[in-house]
């Protein structure tokens, strides 16, 4: 069971639009995604390209909603440019996230990372960190995650595709070369089983470090195809390898059940990005809250 009122449900903006490739959903509003969201159940929601910058208007248009926002995506480049060049952007997101009443802050690294080529294979190409990299990446999160703890918020980290942080052993190398108290995880289960990792033992092993939950689900038949057919991360999100819980392949029963005996607290944001004109957004959203309904007391 979860303590419903430490444990929150919000959706990500991507399955509207999405900002990694703007010609997916390109014709649905800001007005309509945020709408949208809520008439299925949602209180959050992540930011995305076409939510307004300024933070009072974007209060009013959520406040009118009901929803709040849960968090915002934050690319560093802690292995390939000095640390000064990802702390001046991570402070204006910090601070924008801080007045818009968000906790954690999602960091992903995005030095050497292939995620946004379309013509690059995921599997074959991603990058590697050499040790003196792992070294500035370290030492440059626990940097950011003091930057984040001066506003009492925590910088989460986004394991993902196409990226030096991407498998179950590159998690653990990261987890192990940083300091517990201020670097914590993401656990985005759809990532995990894209890599070809077991979510299960991800969980079991970091459970106390989770601090951000992204739920997203993978057609095994097309992770098939996009493996066999050496896709690009986008090539296989355009193939649509991702959908909401409980649509595809990943059991989310233990994973939910793991996450509640160890007294889980923060969001569970679903986050599926697939064409919008091929998955209506509103009837997967809605797809989603009943799965989670279902599954779980929230
Ligand atoms: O959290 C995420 C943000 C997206 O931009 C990304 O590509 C997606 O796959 C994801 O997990
Ligand atoms: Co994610």
């Amino acid at each position: 069971m979860f303590d419903k009122n430490r444990v929150l449900l919000g959706i990500a903006p991507i399955a509207w639009t999405n900002d990694d490739m703007p010609e997916l959903g390109g014709e649905n509003t800001f007005e309509q995604c945020v709408s949208e969201m809520a008439l299925a159940g949602f209180t959050g929601s992540e930011v995305g390209n076409k939510y307004p910058k300024d933070t009072k208007a974007l209060k009013k248009a959520l406040d009118l909603r009901g929803i709040c926002i849960a968090s915002a995506w934050f690319s560093s480049f802690l292995t390939t440019k000095p640390f000064e060049e990802t702390a001046a952007p991570f402070l204006k997101h910090r601070d924008f996230l801080y007045e818009m009443g968000a906790k954690v802050i999602v960091v992903a690294e995005q030095g050497h990372s292939i995620q946004g080529m379309i013509d690059t294979p995921v599997f074959d190409r991603k990058p590697h960190f050499t040790a003196a990299e792992w070294e500035s990446l370290a030492r440059g999160l626990e940097k950011l995650g003091k930057l984040a703890q001066e506003k009492d918020m925590n910088i989460v980290y986004h394991h993902h595709m196409g990226t030096g942080v991407q498998t179950a052993t590159e998690i653990d190398k990261l987890m192990e070369m940083t300091d517990p108290k201020l670097v914590y995880l993401l656990f985005d289960t759809g990532h995990l089983v894209f890599s070809g990792e077991n979510p299960q033992q991800v969980l079991a092993k970091y459970a106390k470090r989770i601090k951000h939950v992204h739920l997203k689900d993978i057609r095994q038949d097309i992770l098939v195809k996009v493996t066999s057919e050496k896709m690009s991360f986008l090539q296989a999100v355009k193939a649509g390898v991702f959908t909401v819980p409980g649509d595809g392949m990943i059991d989310y029963e233990p994973l939910f059940a793991e996450l509640a005996n160890n007294n889980y607290e923060g969001w569970f944001v679903v986050e599926a990005e697939q064409d919008p004109a091929l998955a209506n957004p509103l009837e997967y959203a809605i797809k989603a809250r009943e799965y989670i309904r279902e599954k779980t007391n929230l």
